[in-house]
């Protein structure tokens, strides 16, 4: 069987969480960036978490935030992730909330970065739980809406599972998967109707798109195994 997760990511609502865990959402991603179109104040992020049926994950992102405050808001929000976007690479793991530093991809000295942080933390025995691949787009973080180099990544293995992310929408997310065979996708403006309002017909088409990727995936496994 050939999976790959799917995380909805910039959820605002309780209705929006809902409906794309309904959908078939693995994770749902809250955003703590305050300068963010998709940012939540605490009191959001509660009644959102409270909506979660049990056995979708809640993603925290946060952008240069203090280490003492991702622990603090993981812990609050009972968060199974942190996506952290950040200058330098982080030194922190997080634990028990699962780390997933984001990483934003231009270059071929943007996949040896993450494989050097890999390596490091891996000999370090704190490696992150995933790493969240991102576009690059100068003077902006992340939910861009722009896609990242496909074919820059194919064929990359940073050594632990690498979700894709970086304008994905539910017509190219399938070429996307064929390309990169990402263990996860991620995906925020590309299933919105507005920046921060989330469209119901493109999560689930979003969700249904992932789904049958993996499935030709899994039937091409079998025929060539
Ligand atoms: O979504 C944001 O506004 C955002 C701002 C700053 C840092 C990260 C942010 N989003 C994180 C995500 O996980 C997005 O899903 C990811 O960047 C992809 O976004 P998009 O290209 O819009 O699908």
């Amino acid at each position: 069987m050939h999976l790959v997760r799917v995380k909805i990511c910039g959820v605002t609502t309780p209705a929006e969480a809902r409906f794309a865990a309904d959908c078939g959402a693995d994770a749902l991603g809250l955003n703590f960036y305050p300068k963010s179109s998709r940012f939540i104040t605490s009191d959001q992020a509660t009644r959102i978490v409270r909506e979660l049926p049990p056995f979708t994950a809640a993603v925290g992102v946060f952008v240069e935030a203090d280490d003492i405050d991702v622990v603090a808001t993981a812990a609050r929000f009972g968060l199974r992730g942190v996506q952290t976007y950040t200058a330098d690479p982080p030194r922190t793991d997080f634990h028990p909330a699962a780390h997933i530093p984001a990483f934003r991809v231009n270059d071929a000295s943007s996949l040896a970065t993450i494989r050097d942080f890999v390596a490091a933390t891996l000999s370090a025995g704190r490696p992150p739980a995933a790493v969240l691949v991102d576009s690059f787009v100068a003077g902006e973080i992340g939910g861009t809406g722009h896609v990242a180099p496909w074919e820059l990544l194919a064929g990359f293995d940073p050594g632990v599972p690498l979700i894709l992310a970086g304008g994905l929408t539910p017509e190219n997310v399938g070429d996307a998967i064929r390309a990169v065979r990402p263990w996860g996708v991620d995906v925020a403006s590309g299933v919105e109707a507005s920046p921060g309002r989330k469209d119901r017909g493109k999560v689930r088409a979003f969700v249904q798109a992932v789904r049958a990727a993996a499935a030709e995936l899994a039937a091409e496994n079998r025929v060539s195994g």
